[in-house]
């Protein structure tokens, strides 16, 4: 090669024998040589592909293909130390680690990549917490403690905040990634023999993974909602305390599983370990019984025992202070929404549009009433009736059996819900700092990772839209406050472009947007064919995130940073609305359960709202519209995001919960799968992998920080950066 920074821009000639990489359908990136020099303006190239097959006799549209890096870079554990920086390059530094090396962790610059190995490896002992435990980062291999060590480092040398930022698709290792800093966090910060702090802080991954975690087709123990935890450490570096905040429970999962997957682990649990004289009195059977637990027809997961995880998720409420009459009392709550599953509602009369029954002898009723301490007649009649307001006069009016079905589907997942919530803050009151204030603490975020399935729907969205705006925090953060701050110290620089999501989170959340136009048909008619008609009037041909299924008039297609995704519209508005009748609620409120009292109690002091039966309003008239207007899920999500932005003042110098802060102190993970999997998905689904790539590489460029216009900072800066002038413009 006659010019040595080489990238398709600047590039004069490129020498015979050069390595280039080409796209390839099977193996998605295969390395060949030039037979030819290459000139700015060559027509042709010739190229000989490893195996021997020649291809490329015309230059691509795009220019060159990708330039190999020299040999001796190969395998590298920094990626930005690569001269030519580029999706194959990246993929193949990474599979050569994997592979010749047996790592799994490569750095981009301060962020740490992470591939899924799938297999249990030995290096998350206590010798090697030892060995990383007061080390630089730069002196050590990449690993998770050594992002870690640097968090809680850089928080005691500065005593300021930091956050553990874990994103990656679903199934990719985060939640392993999360369990292994807060591992490395109660060894570094607790004494010789773990005290009772670090203990709990522990002990709440199991429950947390018992009741929100589930078998989905893409990973066997799948968080289905979003968590924050932060560790508090006091004056001496010493864990004295926790936080948890959990964001958007996937609750349809309650009542429904797609083939093959499962519902929350801890109905198995209680399922399998049903013989146990204590739980008898749950009247349990095999989970292929119940309703709410067969759908997926799977109920078992390969190498699990629930029996041993009932166990340890009992161990774990100990050790966080619930005693065994209150776990009972939260297994007997947890038993009655199974019950609840089975009751037997049917519609009844001559119009079956008109009203339902259930049998009087219906067992599963009588049992979910004991259950829960309430009568089972009562909530029986209001199973299939509801209360209307007509003129000011109150009526109850029966439900067709369908929407019986649906309000007992309701009251389910609503009762679930609240045990969730009641049990995070249950367990928040153990965590809780007593001795002292936490001096500072370090933040680990594990959200639900981007999905895509056959079928997707309100869930995939809601969980795709937080992906979508952590997406946005990472280029903020990465690029553009980083970039503002070169520009005020008066740094020599060329502004770096980035792919900004916002169009896409506009496309969502903005006024007239997917949600907005979701609260609007549910205030109006209620029809989805109706909301997709308005998405498709809005949006088609408007935004380019927006498009058409074809042969389909309901669904729509987002094209996410991550991936297109198509979104089947039947079932969101009655996801978005979430609908619970008053009445059930009442009854449960005056259960002889304290517990189930309580659990609705709160929800009447204003505590989390579900949407009334009488919900029916618009955002932008008037009070009462926007009462119940907030109580749509979709709103409650963009609230829930926007307040994200609001925290700093409680939460400084943390990645995502202060995007007006600065993100020096901030440590970033993400994590991806196992390369040989990454690989096949990318032939399979070929728009997912590589932007995820993209934002990988484009993220080393500013973590590389030019503090001076010379030195090596500098040169390895601007070495990247050409990568990503080739990258851009070559894909
Ligand atoms: N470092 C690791 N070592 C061994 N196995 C791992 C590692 N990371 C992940 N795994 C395996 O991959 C599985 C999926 O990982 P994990 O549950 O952390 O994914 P996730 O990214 O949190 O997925 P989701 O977004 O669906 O919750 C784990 O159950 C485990 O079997």
């Amino acid at each position: 090669m006659e010019e040595k920074e080489c990238h398709w821009v600047t590039v004069s000639v490129v020498s015979q024998g050069a390595c280039v990489w080409v796209p390839d359908p099977e193996a998605v990136w295969v390395s060949a040589q030039l037979l030819q020099n290459y000139r700015p303006g060559d027509q042709h190239i010739l190229i000989q592909l490893t195996d021997g097959r020649m291809e490329y006799p015309v230059l691509p549209p795009a220019g060159l293909p990708p330039l190999g890096n020299p040999d001796i870079l190969e395998g590298g554990n920094d990626l930005t130390a690569l001269t030519f920086l580029h999706e194959p390059a990246v993929l193949h530094n990474l599979r050569v680690r994997f592979l010749d090396y047996s790592s799994i962790y490569t750095y981009c610059g301060i962020v740490l990549v992470a591939l899924n190995p799938y297999e249990q490896l030995p290096i998350y002992g206590e010798e090697v917490i030892d060995a990383y435990s007061g080390q630089d980062m730069a002196d050590m291999e990449p690993h998770i403690f050594s992002v870690a060590e640097e968090a809680y480092r850089t928080m005691i040398r500065e005593e300021k905040n930091q956050s553990i930022i874990i994103s990656g698709e679903s199934g990719s290792g985060k939640t392993v990634s999360a369990k292994f800093t807060m591992r490395y966090f109660a060894v570094v910060g607790g004494a010789a023999q773990q005290t009772s702090v670090e203990e709990k802080v522990l002990a709440s991954n199991p429950i947390m993974e018992a009741i929100g975690n589930a078998k989905t087709t893409r990973n066997d123990n799948s968080s289905r909602f979003g968590k924050y935890i932060e560790i508090g450490f006091g004056c001496k570096g010493d864990i004295i305390g926790a936080n948890m905040r959990t964001y958007l429970l996937e609750k349809s999962r309650v009542v429904f599983q797609a083939a093959q997957e499962r519902n929350y682990h801890i109905f198995y649990q209680l399922c399998a370990s049903r013989d146990l004289p204590e739980l008898r009195t749950l009247k349990l059977d095999s989970a292929e019984n119940f309703h709410y637990t067969n759908q997926g027809q799977d109920v078992h997961i390969f190498g699990t025992d629930d029996v041993v995880e009932l166990e340890r998720t009992r161990n774990a409420f100990t050790i966080l202070g619930v005693q065994p009459d209150q776990q009972m009392e939260i297994f007997r709550i947890l038993a009655a929404i199974l019950h609840l599953g089975n009751v037997n509602i049917q519609a009844s009369g001559r119009d079956i549009s008109y009203s339902s029954y259930w049998q009087a002898n219906d067992r599963s009723l009588a049992i979910f009433a004991k259950l829960l301490g309430v009568e089972g007649t009562q909530m029986a009649q209001w199973l299939c009736h509801r209360r209307l307001t007509v003129g000011g006069e109150m009526l109850v009016k029966p439900m067709a059996g369908q929407q019986a079905n649906e309000a007992r589907d309701a009251l389910a997942k609503h009762v679930y819900e609240q045990l969730f919530t009641w049990t995070v803050q249950r367990l928040n009151s153990s965590l809780r700092a007593h001795r002292e204030q936490p001096k500072s603490f370090i933040g680990v975020l594990d959200i639900y990772g981007f999905e895509t399935f056959d079928r997707n729907s309100f869930e995939q969205f809601c969980i795709n839209y937080a992906n979508e705006k952590l997406q946005q925090q990472f280029n903020r953060h990465v690029f553009q406050l980083e970039q503002e701050e070169y520009l005020r110290e008066e740094l020599p620089w060329n502004r770096i472009e980035f792919s900004d999501n916002q169009p896409c989170i506009a496309l969502i959340e903005g006024q007239l947007g997917l949600l907005d136009l979701l609260d609007e048909e549910c205030r109006v008619r209620n029809l989805h064919i109706n909301w997709t008609r308005k998405l498709y009037d809005q949006h088609l041909n408007h935004s380019p995130h927006f498009t058409h299924v074809r042969m389909s008039n309901s669904a729509f297609i987002v094209v996410h940073f991550a991936d297109m995704v198509q979104y089947e519209c039947d079932g969101f508005l009655d996801k978005n609305r979430d609908t619970v009748f008053e009445e059930p609620i009442n009854i449960l409120r005056a259960s002889q359960s304290e517990l189930v009292a309580e659990l609705f109690q709160k929800e009447s002091a204003g505590g989390s709202l579900p949407n009334s039966s009488l919900a029916n309003g618009s955002i932008r008239s008037g009070k009462r519209a926007h009462r119940e207007h907030k109580l749509t899920v979709g709103f409650q999500v963009i609230l829930f995001y926007r307040s994200l932005n609001s925290v700093p003042s409680s939460i400084p110098d943390s990645f995502i919960c202060t995007p007006g802060g600065h993100t020096r102190n901030s440590t970033l993970v993400i994590g991806c799968c196992y390369v040989v999997l990454f690989l096949w998905m990318m032939c399979a689904v070929p728009a997912r992998v590589p932007f995820s790539i993209s934002s990988l590489i484009q993220s080393s460029t500013a973590l590389a920080r030019p503090r001076s216009s010379s030195g090596p900072d500098r040169l390895q800066y601007w070495r990247s950066l050409e990568g990503i002038g080739y990258m851009q413009q070559g894909f």
